[in-house]
């Protein structure tokens, strides 16, 4: 039980940072009250609700189909509503809800971390890093992205902070290099697991594909098994575009898994339940905030309670 503190306060910033997306639903959704089924019309304003909170027309479709065949044994109201919509925001978290675990062997792990500039990307890859130490992990970063010196000048910076080795290039460098220099190291030191950040130029579709290629193909000749994992990281904030992303980095890059950022301050949290319904990607973890441990695994009930509105 020594771990509750911590949880207590990680609760309290799901809560901050789904607060903006709850209060949506509750608006959208109104009063509601009635005997001890939804009314037709009832279940059109609680999918109208879901949609307008960015969980996509799938999972909406999805929850009213469920709600149609509950029983409110005490009567319809608000509060039940929501319980119910809670347990089945929680069935579609459940099955995408995956930790990334450091399991490869022969170590390391090679995590390729895409997504777009401005994504939270960098930082995410910090707070991954971080989340890694605190299980007593090796960790090395390898600054993929050359396509930008700030981003390389970025990585540094964290990798500082953390005192964590970190490979870099020369801007404009060759990626590939780079991540044959990191995985080198990284497996003559033992290191358990190496994260690489690459560039996100999205609108060049063709070079970001040729550089993702010659990365893999660099990588599977140090270790056919690598990228273990092709992470890919979404701006909560970006709505229903951070699903068009994903369908775009599934086809250049194929990605493994997802994590979320900038659940804070947005009410378009609900495109985490989109997401999931949608692609059925394993998500890793969430991000609430810029600081170092604002990330973490997501706990699917916790999550779903706090986006209905009903947890506490
Ligand atoms: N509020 C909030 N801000 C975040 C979160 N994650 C990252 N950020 C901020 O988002 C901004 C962009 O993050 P970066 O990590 O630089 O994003 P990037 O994708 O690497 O972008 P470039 O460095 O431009 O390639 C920074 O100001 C971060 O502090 C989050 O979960 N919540």
């Amino acid at each position: 039980m020594s771990a509750e503190p911590e949880t207590t306060s990680w609760s309290d910033r799901l809560l901050g940072g789904f607060g903006k997306t709850s209060e949506r639903l509750a608006e959208n959704l109104g009063s509601i009250v009635g005997a001890n089924r939804l009314t037709d019309a009832q279940l059109d304003d609680v999918e109208d609700a879901l949609i307008l909170s960015d969980l996509g027309p799938r999972a909406a479709a999805r929850i009213r189909d469920k709600l149609k065949s509950v029983r409110f044994e005490n009567g319809v109201d608000e509060q039940a509503v929501k319980e119910a919509m809670a347990d089945e925001i929680a069935a579609i978290l459940r099955r995408v809800a995956k930790p990334l675990e450091i399991v490869a062997f022969p170590r390391p792990q090679v995590i390729l971390v895409i997504g777009v500039n401005g994504s939270g990307k960098t930082t995410t890859i910090a707070k991954l890093a971080h989340l890694f130490q605190e299980q007593d992990y090796g960790v090395m970063l390898a600054a993929g992205d050359t396509f930008r010196a700030a981003a390389i000048g970025q990585l540094k910076v964290w990798a500082d902070r953390l005192s964590i080795p970190v490979v870099t290039g020369p801007e404009g460098g060759d990626p590939a290099s780079i991540v044959f220099d990191a995985v080198k190291a990284a497996t003559d030191t033992g290191i358990d697991t190496l994260i690489v950040d690459t560039a996100g130029r999205l609108h060049n579709k063709r070079e970001l594909m040729d550089e993702l290629a010659k990365v893999r193909r660099v990588l599977g000749r140090l270790n056919p098994e690598a990228p273990h994992d092709v992470v890919l990281v979404l701006d909560a904030t970006n709505g229903q575009n951070a699903l068009q992303q994903i369908e775009i980095f599934k086809e250049v890059a194929g990605v493994t898994g997802l994590i979320m950022t900038k659940l804070d301050g947005t009410a378009r949290g609900g495109v985490l339940v989109a997401a999931a319904e949608q692609y059925g990607l394993p998500i890793h973890a969430i991000g609430v905030g810029e600081k170092i441990d604002d990330l973490r695994p997501f706990d699917p009930d916790l999550v779903a309670r706090v986006i209905a509105g009903v947890y506490r």
